[in-house]
């Protein structure tokens, strides 16, 4: 642990433990209280949204089901509050599921309008149900009590109330710094990169609707316990917007940044509602056109929010050290050299009339480097996607080790051990370059979201982290380990997809174009890598568009043109086929 980076964080906790006693006006303990309720959801906003990449204005509903469900239990059935909490919860994570489930396929702006969507009809539900007291709510909710003492006051229950804020930021942070966050932060670049190397995309993005949905109706509890009543108004939609400012404001991608957000939205509010009125001369909710303004500027000047700021003033993080671990990680058993692994049967994509891949077949065997070659638009990425299931073939099939891969999604292909680099890089670039090559070894490790929320799986995860460097130092990136992966040029950002693939203990590799944007130097030590693994009896197979590198590399080519197969064979002898220097080669053959 690094103390002085924990520093801020103690001094904070202890601040705030002694605000209650030190003489600060309750005024100031209210509006701490809804600080902390704020925060909470905010922090599951930072999950959702931030880092997510599911923009949800629906979030205030989640409070009014923890809300209401402790509030009918408690004051229908005589339910100890303590034991309504995990029922809160569980109805929270009940109703998120099925929400979840519709919600999470949406894209683009059919996301954030299917959450308006229910968050405007469960606020309407709320005010209609008899149970719930329609629109005047239930009132006369229990305190909280605790070995004989009652959470009644705004400062007793201000102790409750942070003691979840800094115990679920945590566990948030302990989730994202997890093989589980991994996936969850690889959501908000589309996902295609973490979806080849293993992650269940679908299960990822239901997992952050379902916590942010538990932890709103976390707030929603405590909420019910401080008001000692409840009503509609504080779980509409305007409640859901005001939210998603909290996390923009803080910055939607860094969970104390939710609990800065709140505190900064709810202050300035607080002055709003009091000076407005008095400047103005007249009453009305004028806070939030200047919310809106807000909101305008942080998007065109601080996209990452207000956070990024203050962690600049925190002392530098040190390099990451990885602790020893008992943990050993499975090894893939290799197939004997020269059997074979891939193979492409007449495989057949269509765009439209566009014919990009027509009636391939080739093979791929262990221990084997073939080289897909071929000019611009002949079809080579488009079947490096339908082997790893990117695509769906039109016809043909795709075999490995003699069983189809035929419908299998990405991620059924990558358990079978065949990992893969991308045309277009497809890194994350706020991601360090050694939690980016971790994704990799996704699939090696087996840790939960509960496991990963309370850092129960430190050992597994040291020993992913000690792969990933491993693979680093492998392919020549050791020391930008610790660095954003975004700051690494073109080349190197390359061989990181190499390590990352390498990291998932592949028995096929498959590089598009791994060696454009590498310099002479780079290029020779790609080759001697590419070579070692050929030694150890991994199949690969690469498209490039750099003659020299491919021809001094490979055992075996495939030419495509136009998506048709028209030569394959060894190079010396590819080289000299007419079809392949009239549709491709020419001088360069
Ligand atoms: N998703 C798509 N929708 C429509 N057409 C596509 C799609 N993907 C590829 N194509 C078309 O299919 C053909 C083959 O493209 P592909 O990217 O596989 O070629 P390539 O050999 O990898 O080319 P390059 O060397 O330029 O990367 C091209 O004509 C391309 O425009």
């Amino acid at each position: 642990m690094n103390f002085q980076r924990m520093l801020p964080g103690l001094a904070g906790i202890i601040v705030l433990a002694l605000i209650p006693v030190l003489p600060v006006p309750p005024f100031w303990i209210t509006l701490l209280n809804n600080i902390g309720l704020a925060s909470l959801v905010t922090i599951g906003l930072v999950l959702l949204t931030g880092l997510g990449g599911l923009t949800s204005f629906g979030q205030a509903a989640f409070c009014g089901f923890g809300a209401y469900t402790t509030a009918v239990l408690s004051t229908g059935y005589g339910i100890s509050p303590w034991l309504t909490l995990p029922l809160s919860l569980i109805v929270g994570a009940v109703v998120a599921l099925p929400l979840g489930l519709i919600t999470v396929r949406l894209s683009g702006h059919f996301l954030p309008l299917g959450t308006i969507a229910w968050g405007l009809a469960l606020y309407y539900l709320f005010g209609k149900i008899d149970l719930l007291g329609r629109y005047d709510g239930i009132s006369g909710i229990p305190p909280v009590e605790f070995a004989g003492y009652r959470f009644l006051s705004d400062g007793s229950i201000y102790y409750l109330i942070w003691f979840f804020v800094i115990a679920v930021a945590i566990g948030a942070r302990n989730l994202l710094d997890s093989r589980i966050g991994r996936g969850i932060r690889a959501l908000r670049g589309g996902g295609q990169a973490a979806e080849a190397f293993g992650v269940n995309i679908v299960r990822a993005k239901l997992t952050v609707f379902v916590l942010a949905g538990v932890v709103a109706a976390l707030s929603g509890w405590l909420y019910a316990h401080m008001q000692r009543s409840v009503n509609p108004t504080p779980f509409g939609l305007g409640m859901g917007i005001e939210y998603l400012l909290m996390a923009v404001v803080g910055g939607a991608g860094y969970v104390w940044g939710a609990i800065f957000g709140a505190s900064i939205v709810l202050v300035l509010k607080e002055l709003l509602q009091r000076f407005l009125p008095d400047i103005i001369g007249t009453t009305a909710n004028f806070e939030m056109i200047v919310f809106g303004c807000l909101l305008v500027v942080i998007l065109q000047l601080a996209r990452d929010g207000l956070w990024p700021f203050v962690l600049r003033l925190m002392p530098e993080r040190r390099e990451r050290v990885i602790p020893a671990s008992g943990h050993k990680l499975a090894k893939r058993t290799l197939a004997p050299a020269g059997s074979p692994l891939i193979k492409v049967e007449k495989a057949r994509k269509a765009f439209g009339g566009l014919v990009a891949v027509n009636d391939v077949s080739f093979e791929v065997r262990a221990g084997q480097i073939v080289g897909l070659i071929g000019p611009n638009g002949a079809g080579k990425s488009t079947t490096f996607n339908l082997i790893t299931g990117i695509a769906s073939l039109t016809g043909g099939s795709v075999f490995y080790q003699g069983q189809p891969l035929t419908g299998d999604s990405p991620r059924q292909i990558a358990r079978h051990g065949i990992a893969r680099t991308f045309q277009h890089a497809k890194i994350l670039p706020d991601m360090s370059v050694l939690e980016n090559v971790a994704l990799g070894a996704h699939l090696r490790g087996s840790a939960g979201v509960f496991r990963s929320f309370f850092r129960l799986e430190r050992d597994e995860e040291a020993t992913l982290l000690a792969e990933a460097a491993y693979q680093l130092d492998r392919v020549g990136l050791g020391q930008y380990r610790d660095r954003p992966a975004g700051d690494l040029a073109l080349g190197q950002i390359r061989i990181l997809e190499i390590a990352r693939a390498l990291a998932a203990d592949p028995t096929v590799l498959l590089l598009d174009e791994p060696a454009a944007g590498l310099r002479h130097g780079e290029k020779q030590e790609l080759s001697v890598l590419l070579r070692k693994l050929h030694e150890e009896g991994v199949g690969v197979l690469l498209v490039e568009h750099d003659m020299g590198f491919v021809m001094g590399l490979v055992d075996h080519l495939v030419v495509l043109d136009f998506g048709t197969l028209i030569a394959d064979g060894n190079p010396a002898d590819v080289r000299k086929h007419p079809a392949v220097i009239a549709a491709y080669l020419g001088g360069t053959a």
